[in-house]
């Protein structure tokens, strides 16, 4: 029996059914590829196919299968069927597995380990003497058999031990280094999408014949699975079809608030359905800095690992000469802007760009696969317009005063200014000529990006809401204001949006002093940014 769980351009692609209850099958890829829908068209066909399984639902994201198919739902939430510390638990596995049903153990609100290792024991026991095909589902598989700390001994037995019961296994994760390798070594069939974390693409590079098949798992779209091992004849690309119900992990979407305007009591929206109340006298506390953050990705063990690796050694003694000092997640505020002005060959017609500003430095950033670091406004922060426009101007062999005012159409007075103010922050310096001329040349380290380069895409990564410290903005909105005011007189912010990206500030110490590093909190990489 098979059954069609995807798409490979206009070919359909079918599993092998008895591979899939019977044996044990992984389910990786990062946040936000996919998975979930994954796992939810595989449940509708094997519904559809009268296949029975249990589903562990993580986060109450299944139940929408129980629109269209006949499940049982125990958990916690009003719309289960069965409470989950009051369910015959022994006698509704035992219904499913000789009646071939689906069961969905929803534990997003309970205690999940104890309840799953509670399943795990009952499902393995009955099997014992059913042995009649079966599949358990276990999302956040990372959460129940880490790879550091105890994993539940059920599970990783039936990963050993189930396929003679006939009790399969398909255990999901985003974050497969975190997965004891007891239970991933012995999944057969994987189904692997977009991974970025260096220490995630190691953990499945044993299910690779090389490193260039590893790295085509960086470039894969959200949606995009490699089907391989014991599923399918050969390694096939293919893309998760169509749901039959509502997808219930919808990414839900940001959409734009009421700007606040300074001295206005920020309101908020009304949530789930409740009516808002009237409200009382604001509170005299410091409102707490409140945004959309993207959801961090590697936890604070692997961060201070990757750290480890990066310490100076000494060039004699093999040993580190420094150490960690701490290492701490904190969320950088990073600008997206959109702005206006007036551009084109005749200065005639009305342009836009967006950009993403980091808050901290001003570097312009992509949030793409991580943070990507570019040259941006940095040198630029505390300058007046008048200084942002002549440094901005100057020629690269070097302006006299008077080519200056023709090129900024300042007068020699703020001319004069902005040249001193220029010297002081060491952006400019003076060459004497021949003929007591004076020429300026820049000293910028970067260049200044025109407006018309810059784009920004769309942040692809998950985002919540911001939960933990924040760095200090230094950018502004009127300090990039006056920025680009400098750069280009017509230009107008016309959006003004602060989100927060997840990173690691590491510190180092030696006899020879401290330094710091900052680590992307998505993907570990280390990221250009000075630490004050
Ligand atoms: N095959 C697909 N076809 C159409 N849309 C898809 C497909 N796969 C994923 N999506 C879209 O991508 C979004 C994220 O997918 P999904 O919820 O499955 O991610 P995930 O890998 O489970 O993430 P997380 O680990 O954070 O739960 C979905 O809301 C859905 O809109």
């Amino acid at each position: 029996m098979e059954l069609v769980i995807g798409k490979d351009g206009d070919h359909d692609v079918a599993v092998d059914a008895q591979e899939l209850v019977t044996g044990r099958t992984c389910i990786i890829a990062q946040s936000g590829a996919g998975k979930s829908w994954g796992i939810a068209v595989i449940c509708e066909q094997l519904l559809q196919a009268r296949v029975g399984f249990c589903l562990v639902d993580t986060e109450g994201e299944y139940s929408s299968l129980a629109e269209r198919f006949s499940i049982i739902r125990i958990g916690s939430g009003d719309d289960c069927d069965v409470g989950i510390g009051r369910a015959n638990l022994r006698e509704i596995i035992r219904e499913a597995i000789c009646s071939r049903k689906a069961v969905i153990f929803d534990v997003s609100e309970t205690e999940m380990r104890e309840n799953v290792a509670q399943l795990a024991e009952v499902l393995y026991d009955l099997e014992s003497r059913l042995k009649k095909p079966f599949l358990l589902i276990l999302e956040e598989a990372d959460k129940f058999i880490p790879q550091s700390g105890e994993a539940i001994r059920k599970i990783e037995e039936i990963s050993r031990r189930g396929r003679k019961r006939g009790l399969g296994l398909l255990v999901a994760t985003q974050r497969p280094s975190l997965v004891t390798k007891n239970v991933l070594s012995q999944c057969n069939n994987q189904i692997i999408g977009k991974l970025s974390i260096e220490n995630d693409l190691k953990a499945v590079s044993l299910f690779f014949s090389s490193h260039r098949e590893v790295a085509e798992l960086v470039e894969l779209e959200p949606g995009e699975f490699f089907v391989m091992g014991g599923l399918s004849r050969g390694k096939v690309k293919m893309r998760f079809r169509d749901r039959i119900c509502r997808h219930g992990g919808q990414t839900p979407r940001l959409v734009p608030a009421q700007p606040v305007r300074p001295g206005d009591r920020p309101r908020d929206e009304p949530c789930g359905g409740k009516p808002q109340q009237e409200e009382a006298e604001p509170p005299m506390v410091e409102p707490p800095i409140s945004g959309n953050a993207v959801v961090p990705v590697l936890i604070r063990e692997e961060a201070l690992d990757i750290a480890r690796g990066k310490r100076k050694r000494r060039f004699r003694v093999l040993e580190p000469e420094e150490r960690i000092v701490s290492g701490e997640q904190v969320y950088r505020p990073l600008h997206r802007v959109k702005i206006r002005y007036i551009g084109g060959v005749l200065r005639k017609t009305t342009k836009t760009a967006s950009f993403i500003i980091d808050g901290c430095t001003g570097c312009i950033v992509d949030i793409d696969r991580g943070l990507k670091v570019r040259p941006g406004f940095s040198e630029l922060l505390g300058l007046d317009e008048a200084a942002v426009r002549v440094v901005a101007g100057l020629a690269n062999g070097g302006s006299t005063p008077v080519e200056i005012e023709a090129e900024t159409h300042l007068p020699a007075a703020a001319v004069k200014k902005a040249i001193k103010s220029l010297s002081d922050a060491k952006l400019i310096t003076e060459v004497k000529t021949i003929g007591e001329t004076t020429v300026y040349v820049p000293l910028l380290t970067e260049d200044v990006p025109p407006l018309s380069s810059l784009r920004a895409g769309a942040c692809g990564l998950p985002m919540e809401p911001l939960r933990g410290e924040s760095l200090e903005a230094k950018v502004t909105e009127s300090s990039l204001r006056t920025i680009l005011k400098g750069l280009e007189p017509t230009a107008e912010i016309i959006e003004f949006e602060t989100i927060y990206y997840p990173v690691y500030v590491i510190r180092f110490a030696s006899e020879r002093g401290e330094r710091s590093i900052v680590l992307d909190g998505c993907t570990g990489k280390e990221l250009p940014f000075p630490v004050s």
